[in-house]
C-alpha cells in the first residue's frame, strides 16, 4: 500500500450496494446511504485506490511509473466501451456484470468516462466503486467482482497487465480455483 507516501486529494467514493434490480447503471444506494473510505475499501476487499493520476494534467504520472516498475506491469493496451467502439457491446456489457474473478489482477485507469466496479468484501456483501478520469484501480486476482458503465454509457480506460494479458473470467461459483483460496487466506491475512 502507499497510503503513506502517497495522499490522495481526491478521496474517491464507494459505498455498500441495495439489493434492488433497477437499471445497473443507477447508484444503487442503501437506504441511508452506507459510504465506505478507500482505506476501509482495502481492509475489506483489498481493492486498491489511486487517484489523480492525469496524462492530459501531467498529473502523478511519476507514481504510475514506480507502480508498474515495482509490479512489473509490462503489457498496456486501451479500452473504451461504448455502443460505438466497443464489438458484440451489448454481449459485453453483460459479461462485464456477470459476477467473476480472475486469475490475475484487474488493473484499470480511467483516462475518459466514467462507471462503476463492484466487488464483495470479505462477508460478501457488494461495494460499488465510483471510477471516474485519473482512478487507477487494482482489483485483486481471485476477488468476485463485475463492472457497468453509468447513466453516461461511457467509459476510456488504460489496462495494464503482467506478461501476456489474460481476459478470461470465471463466473460465479469458482471456489475451489486456487487463487480464490489464496485470495481467501490474504484477507484472513489482512484482519489478523
Ligand atoms: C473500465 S474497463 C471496462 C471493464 C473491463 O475492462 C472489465 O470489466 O474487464
Ligand atoms: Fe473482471
Amino acid at each position: 500500500m502507499y497510503f503513506n507516501v502517497y495522499r490522495n486529494k481526491k478521496m474517491g467514493r464507494a459505498w455498500y450496494m441495495d439489493d434492488s434490480t433497477e437499471d445497473q447503471r443507477l447508484e444503487h444506494h442503501r437506504n441511508p446511504p452506507k459510504f465506505i473510505s478507500m482505506r476501509e475499501l482495502y481492509k475489506v476487499s483489498g481493492v486498491e485506490y489511486f487517484s489523480e493520476i492525469n496524462f492530459i494534467l501531467n498529473e502523478n504520472i511519476d507514481l504510475l511509473e514506480k507502480i508498474k516498475k515495482e509490479r512489473n506491469y509490462t503489457y498496456e493496451d486501451e479500452l473504451t466501451c461504448s455502443k460505438e467502439c466497443l464489438p458484440n457491446y451489448e454481449e459485453k456489457i453483460k459479461s462485464f456484470f456477470q459476477e467473476h474473478l480472475h486469475t490475475d489482477e484487474e488493473i484499470r485507469l480511467v483516462l475518459q468516462g466514467s462507471g462503476y466496479f463492484d466487488v464483495r468484501d470479505t462477508n460478501d456483501e457488494w461495494i460499488r466503486i465510483e471510477v471516474t478520469p485519473g482512478d487507477l484501480l487494482i482489483i485483486p486476482k481471485g476477488i468476485y467482482h463485475r463492472f457497468t458503465l453509468d447513466m453516461n454509457n461511457f467509459i476510456k480506460a488504460k489496462r495494464y497487465f503482467v506478461g501476456e494479458p489474460v481476459w478470461t473470467p470465471h463466473n460465479r461459483p469458482a471456489d475451489e480455483m486456487p487463487c480464490r483460496k489464496q485470495y481467501l487466506a490474504k484477507m484472513n491475512g489482512l484482519k489478523a
